[in-house]
């Protein structure tokens, strides 16, 4: 897909971040909302289904809580976040509403989306909100999402709704003009990348945490939101929030920000799902054999290429598989608990029930559950 193509996109997530939203950090930037919100409602005039992730609740809750700094406790976040949901999800109903269109609050963990029949529920609910025409307008559970079930940061969570939803194009709106190759925060000779591959690993160099004490995840995790959405084939672009009809201006192709090229092969929806999910339980480390097999794509992981075991995870968990450098080649859900997988590193199938006392699946992870990374 070139830049040309944005303009064919049925189908969009617009995620707006907190460091834009915010103005600084003095509440919500409101001429700033209805220009962005102008320019959804002209794109569902074409007939291209928008959902909006977007971050805001904290800083909209420290406005509204008059706090100056972004409180420090979990709680203390997540009441704030409580307050400042309301004022933006008002906002954005209002903007919507002036250009006739619907909105929808939809908040989601990460528990919600690594649960596969609750992620399938989810896509339902967005989908049918498409199919009404209503713009979903989508945030993390902040009042509940304790540290475990976070995202942490909206730039995930909007890949992962583009996956969802199939989303052709996944807009990151910051406050940056785009990704470059060094915090531009930091050194003012950083230079702006305009087009890169999700691959490129020069990526894990470039991209750098957020200063701004506002925003969360930085460009690293847009870096990884790219990469997410890949996998279902959605093209990201990086692009500063501020320019002027920034949304319209990328649809028909104009050259702004950072255009992340999905090259990668997409997978099926379930390996789309696994590889959306975050929390890893522990580790496997693999012989050079297993390396090989699971590298040559569509093999399983079988207990006699393990090598070590870590972590305490249960059957079901999702597991990373290390090669002897411990890096990660692949993960998935395992078939067998910390402690027999343990047992049975190393051996054959054939002699699981005399070591464990019970045989289950031949396979740790079956292929079907597993995805390369
Ligand atoms: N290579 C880079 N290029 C651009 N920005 C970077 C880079 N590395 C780190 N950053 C930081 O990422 C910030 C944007 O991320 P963040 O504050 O999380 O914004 P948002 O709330 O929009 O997600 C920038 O303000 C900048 O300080
Ligand atoms: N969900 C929270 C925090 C999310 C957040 O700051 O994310 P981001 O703007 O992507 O760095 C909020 O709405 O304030």
């Amino acid at each position: 897909m070139s830049r040309s193509d944005f303009s064919k996109a049925k189908r969009v997530v617009v995620k707006i971040g907190s460091s834009l939203l915010t103005d600084g950090g003095r509440g919500l930037n409101k001429p700033a909302i209805a220009g962005w919100v102008e320019q959804m409602a002209a794109l569902r005039k074409h007939d291209v289904d928008v959902v909006l992730v977007s971050s805001g609740s904290v800083a909209e809750g420290m406005s509204r809580l008059k706090l100056k700094t972004r409180p420090k406790t979990l709680h203390e976040l997540q009441a704030a976040a409580s307050v400042g949901q309301m004022g933006l999800v008002r906002r954005f109903e209002d903007e919507f509403q002036t250009h006739g269109l619907l909105a929808a609050q939809v908040l989601l963990t990460h528990d919600d989306l690594s649960d596969r029949q609750r992620y399938l529920n989810a896509r339902s609910t967005l989908l049918t909100l498409l199919d009404f025409g209503v713009v979903p307008v989508i945030n993390e559970n902040d009042a509940v999402a304790t540290e475990e079930i976070r995202f942490g940061d909206n730039d995930t969570l909007g890949a992962l709704v583009a996956n969802l939803v199939e989303a052709d194009l996944l807009l990151l709106l910051t406050d940056q003009l785009g990704l470059f190759d060094a915090n531009p925060s930091l050194n003012p000779a950083a230079q702006l990348i305009s087009e890169i591959s999700v691959n490129e690993s020069l990526l894990d160099e470039v991209a750098g945490g957020s200063i701004s004490g506002l925003g969360r995840g930085g460009m690293f995790t847009k870096v990884r939101a790219a990469r997410l959405a890949a996998r279902s084939g959605a093209a990201t672009v990086i692009v500063s929030g501020k320019l002027e009809q920034v949304v319209n201006r990328v649809f028909a192709g104009e050259a702004l920000g950072t255009y992340m090229i999905p090259n990668i092969a997409p997978l099926a929806a379930r390996k789309q799902w696994l590889a959306g999910q975050l929390q890893l339980k522990g580790s496997v480390t693999l012989d050079d054999g297993a390396v090989k097999i699971l590298k040559a794509a569509g093999k399983s992981l079988l207990a006699v290429g393990v090598k070590t075991v870590s972590g305490s995870f249960q059957r079901g968990d999702l597991v990373s598989c290390l090669d002897a450098h411990g890096q990660e080649i692949a993960r998935g859900l395992i078939n067998y608990g910390a402690d027999d997988a343990a047992k049975i590193a190393g051996k054959p199938s054939s002699e699981f029930e005399a070591l464990l006392g019970y045989a289950d699946d031949d396979e740790l992870i079956h292929r079907d559950n597993l995805v390369l990374v």
